[in-house]
């Protein structure tokens, strides 16, 4: 496959750059000063508690969600000047109703145009090359997820974002995206990953951002975090405990 990306390049939407990110919902404040800054390559994994606005930060930083207040710079660029730059996986899949290849080459004109082998290059690398003729819905979650990463992937984006994208997935897939993610982190593409499972957190995070109630609460390298969480509230979500 070609690459666009390589790790020797400097990415260009690092350093990212979150202040006093404010966003209020049915009169809730549900982001309430988010704080942060990712300056590193490699996987950053964001974790916390239900309703704890991991999924609410991850849309402010891929432009779907405009905040009330606050500033987010992604290098030297403002989240719009960003988005061609960025990927995102969703929790659940949002195909269009068209083949499996056709899904690829809607997200991708360019490459469908002229390199239509990489349609079917990242269609092998997610298993499904066998259905790409296939209506996408028409595939189970698991294979609706896969095929979701790799249409994500096509571009080799600056930055993927990926919301909870192996909950409810077969071991086997998790694996499988999991070495994707990986590879193409180390490839020079930063990835942000929201996720509850600690297993995977501990596979593949280079650095760890806890939230809690609105606001990162640590944010620490990933070793650290999973044997001397620094704050009480990551001390009790690593224990099991619910957390309000
Ligand atoms: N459109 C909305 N209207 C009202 N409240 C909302 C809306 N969107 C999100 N919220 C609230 O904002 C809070 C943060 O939501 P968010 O989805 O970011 O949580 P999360 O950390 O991703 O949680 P989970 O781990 O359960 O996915 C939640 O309490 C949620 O109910």
């Amino acid at each position: 496959m070609n690459t666009l990306r390589n790790a020797n390049m400097p990415n260009p939407l690092l350093p990212i750059s979150i202040r006093d990110l404010r966003l209020t919902r049915s009169d809730r404040p549900v982001l309430g000063g988010v704080n942060l800054k990712i300056d590193d390559p490699g996987i950053t994994v964001i974790m916390g508690p239900n309703g704890a606005g991991k999924t609410l930060l991850l849309r402010c930083l891929h432009g779907l969600i405009t905040p009330d207040q606050g500033f987010i710079k992604l290098g030297s660029l403002a989240v719009a000047d960003s988005r061609d730059e960025q990927a995102m996986v969703f929790q659940h899949p949002v195909l269009l109703r068209r083949t499996v290849l056709q899904n690829l080459a809607f997200a991708a004109p360019e490459i469908a145009k002229t390199a239509p082998e990489r349609l079917i290059q990242a269609l092998e690398s997610v298993n499904l090359a066998n259905r790409a003729d296939q209506p996408a819905r028409m595939l189970s979650g698991g294979e609706q997820q896969r095929l979701s990463l790799a249409r994500a992937l096509l571009s080799e984006p600056a930055l993927l974002l990926l919301d909870e994208a192996t909950a409810n997935l077969d071991p086997a897939s998790v694996l499988l995206i999991e070495s994707l993610v990986k590879a193409q982190s180390l490839q020079g593409t930063k990835v942000i990953l929201v996720s509850h499972d600690q297993s995977q957190a501990r596979r593949l995070a280079d650095e760890i951002v806890f939230m809690s109630n609105g606001k990162v609460a640590e944010q620490s390298p990933a070793d650290q975090f999973f044997t001397t969480p620094q704050t009480p509230a990551a001390k009790a979500y690593l224990a099991g405990e619910i957390l309000f």
